[in-house]
């Protein structure tokens, strides 16, 4: 098949990927942290070429501190606009495909239709607007890649929404969580199985695709649902967004249809809450005292 190279290797999905890969033996995937492979640094993405010469090269490296990202916009744009030029400019050079995440931050959240992909983009936050700028270079440079466009990413793995609320939930009696910000959480492992399906079966339709868990849902009932499955007591008071002020503005309907990704690429999503439990259960057991 030739090999993989996954950039950003060290975050969230990275580690996903790896889990899955573990699970499938999926063979010839190269695991790249920032420390061994900057996405900014053109000079080390051609060694990394040359040596390997992939066939796909999957890019979770990205800027994805929302409300940071409205004080460091030219970092956020380099890294997730800048360095998207540089893995589709060398990606185009190798003959790579090219698998880019971007996110249901590119749209205003204005709408009340589960989005498609055609949908018009309208980002109000500066992380937004830099990963939309990433997901319009790489058609500049080539036409084979895949951008997988996600939302609301958990799992058991580095910081996200699912292991703050879990925290959260234990260190007070009481937390309030916005219910007027309409999406989907993503089990980040999925979104991995999803990636590395599309590298399975060889699928070349290229092109933009939505990728999130099935339903909908509000981050007020995703908490609920996670104390509920995590044996939290803790009381869930809902607010609206006006009440729980952030640097960066959250787009107030993000849900995404994946009609697309269904059909074109062939795959099944579980339904929001069946990923969690799997989640949950994951976590409560790496808590457990071994036997
Ligand atoms: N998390 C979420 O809820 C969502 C994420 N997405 C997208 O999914 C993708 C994966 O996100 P996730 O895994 O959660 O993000 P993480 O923040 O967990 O991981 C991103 C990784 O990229 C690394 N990185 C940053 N700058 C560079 C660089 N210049 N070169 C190489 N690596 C770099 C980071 O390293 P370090 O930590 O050292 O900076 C980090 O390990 C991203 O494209 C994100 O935009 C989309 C929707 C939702
Ligand atoms: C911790 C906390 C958050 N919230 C709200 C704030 C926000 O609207 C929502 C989620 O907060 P977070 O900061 O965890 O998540 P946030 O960084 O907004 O998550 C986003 O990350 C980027 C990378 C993406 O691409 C998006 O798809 C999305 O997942 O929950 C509360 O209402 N109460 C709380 O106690």
């Amino acid at each position: 098949m030739g090999s993989i190279l996954v950039f950003g290797a060290s975050g969230q999905l990275g580690q996903c990927l790896a889990h899955v890969a573990r699970e499938r033996n999926t063979p010839e995937m190269v695991f790249l942290p920032e420390e061994q492979a900057n996405i900014l640094n053109p000079a080390g993405l051609q060694e990394l070429f040359a040596h390997y010469r992939p066939a796909y090269c999957i890019n979770c490296a990205a800027y994805t501190a929302v409300d940071k990202a409205e004080d460091e916009v030219e970092l956020a744009r380099k890294v997730n606009r800048d360095g998207v030029v540089n893995l589709s400019r060398i990606c185009a050079e190798y003959g790579t495909t090219l698998i880019q995440i971007s996110t249901d931050f590119v749209f205003a959240g204005t709408s009340n239709q589960p989005l498609v992909e055609t949908d018009e983009t309208a980002p109000i936050s500066v992380y937004g607007l830099t990963k939309l700028e990433g997901e319009q270079v790489i058609a500049e440079y080539t036409n084979q890649y895949f951008i997988l466009r996600t939302s609301w990413l958990y799992s058991e793995y580095a910081g996200n929404f699912v292991k703050t609320m879990r925290k959260l939930g234990h260190d007070r009696d009481e937390l309030r969580v916005i219910w007027d910000q309409l999406g989907t959480p993503t089990y980040a492992i999925d979104l991995a199985g999803c990636i590395l399906s599309i590298i399975e079966t060889g699928n070349q339709q290229y092109g933009l695709y939505h990728y999130s868990n099935e339903g909908v849902t509000s981050w007020y009932d995703f908490a609920v649902a996670i104390f509920e499955l995590s044996n939290i007591a803790v009381r869930t008071i809902p607010i609206r967004t006006a009440e729980y002020p952030t640097k960066a503005t959250r787009p107030p309907y993000s849900v995404m249809d994946k009609t697309k990704a269904k059909t074109q690429l062939g795959v099944a999503i579980p339904h929001w809450r069946e990923s969690l439990k799997v989640c949950i259960s994951r976590l409560s057991a790496q808590e457990q005292p071994a036997a």
